[in-house]
């Protein structure tokens, strides 16, 4: 029997239904493997933690974890109790950095059955590699001065290293696909580090000459996001535009809700962690409405991870099948519950085996 040790981190809000219903949506489908198990160790690092005990995770959080062939976390964030980014970087950001996760894939396609709010989709399959562990999201910076004298700077980094660490991973990802990358850039308005990012993309497509490579604004990106998103294969983006694309890739999917993420630790140092690529959604939390696929999509991401790549497309097969049957929730136009739908999957897994 192989068994993977998974730590769960439901986390916040939405993030404490939907990591619950598809841990047992990980059960269900190793099951039918026979060989295989998941066992998932929870820990309640969250907001309400942190006003328990005034941290994110203890001291020695990162230690606790490092064992673990990887991590599954829902959503973090209350802004309600914790200021987003004490909690974010008291967490989700530090593991990311701390176990050098420093790719986040993220793919956007149109599943059977879903309906996208897009006139035309075009059936488009595409992926954003977002580099996760630098540019502008940094730490480095300050505030100053008081009133109305008052600055705050923040500096963005972007290394050589990391910049073409991602550039290099989405060719390779391409590679494997339709052969065609984009890079999401914005040289023209920000003067240092977007050209820096060119020309890395310039000399790294050098050793990739049977890959398609196209550079594009931002802005003009996210409006072919809406407009033609077909036309994309794989895409390599900043910290920032990666996030920003993402809920974009998500919105025009048909749900923020559906869409799943990957935080991959390149080196094999560390583990590496599934999580969806929506948050802990504070207006819905608590109510069962939360649509459980993006974090069950999650769990179709790190079954492939561990080379169960049969199983996984089997889950997301599933997945479409309910979709197909408009057994969504409310977010997809549909009336179930959060444990509705998992329920009625785990019912389609089971009768898989
Ligand atoms: N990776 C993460 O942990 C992560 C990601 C994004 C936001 N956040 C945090 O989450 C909190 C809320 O952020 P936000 O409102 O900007 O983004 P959000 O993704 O939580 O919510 C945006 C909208 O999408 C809806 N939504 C999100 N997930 C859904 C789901 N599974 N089913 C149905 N509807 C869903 C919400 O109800 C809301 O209307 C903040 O504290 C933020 O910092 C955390
Ligand atoms: O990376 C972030 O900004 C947190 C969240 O918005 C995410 O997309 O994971
Ligand atoms: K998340
Ligand atoms: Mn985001």
């Amino acid at each position: 029997m192989k068994t993977i040790k998974v730590a769960s981190i439901p986390g916040d809000g939405i993030g404490q239904e939907v990591v619950p219903a598809a841990e047992e949506v990980v059960k269900a489908i190793a099951a039918l493997h026979g060989g295989l198990s998941f066992e998932f160790t929870r820990f309640p690092w969250s907001c309400e933690y942190y006003t328990e005990t005034g941290k994110m995770m203890p001291d020695d959080g990162l230690k606790q974890l490092t064992d673990f062939d990887s991590i599954f976390l829902g959503a973090v964030g209350d802004p309600r109790v914790v200021p987003d980014h004490i909690s974010l970087w008291g967490l989700l950001l530090t593991i990311r950095r701390e176990f050098e996760q420093v790719i986040n894939v993220r793919p956007a396609k149109l599943l059977n059955g879903l309906r996208s709010p897009l006139v035309n989709p075009n059936d488009f399959d595409l992926i954003v590699v977002r580099e996760n562990s630098e540019g502008e999201y940094s730490s480095v910076g300050g505030e100053i001065y008081q009133g109305g004298d008052q600055i705050a700077i923040q500096n963005a980094i972007f290394s050589r290293k990391g910049t073409e660490r991602a550039m290099r991973y989405a060719f390779e990802l391409a590679k494997k696909r339709n052969k065609k990358l984009t890079s999401a850039t914005k040289s023209n308005g920000i003067f240092h580090t977007m050209p820096f990012w060119d020309r890395i993309f310039t000399d790294v497509s050098r050793d990739y000459p049977d890959i398609e490579t196209d550079s594009q604004h931002i802005d003009a990106l996210a409006a072919f996001f809406v407009t033609a998103p077909h036309r994309f294969d794989v895409i390599v983006a900043s910290n920032l535009f990666g996030d920003i694309l993402t809920d974009l890739g998500a919105a025009i999917m048909g749900s923020v809700g559906i869409a799943p993420s990957a935080n991959i630790n390149v080196n094999g140092k560390y583990p590496s962690m599934f999580e969806p690529v929506h948050g802990s959604a504070p207006d819905i939390a608590g109510k069962g409405m939360a649509n459980p696929i993006g974090q069950i999509w999650t769990a179709k991401m790190m079954l492939d991870h561990f080379g169960e790549e049969e199983l996984g497309s089997a889950l997301l097969a599933t997945i479409e099948s309910l979709l197909a049957d408009q057994i969504t929730t409310p977010d997809l136009g549909g009336t179930f519950s959060t444990n509705e739908v998992t329920n009625e999957l785990i019912a389609r897994l089971k009768k898989l085996g």
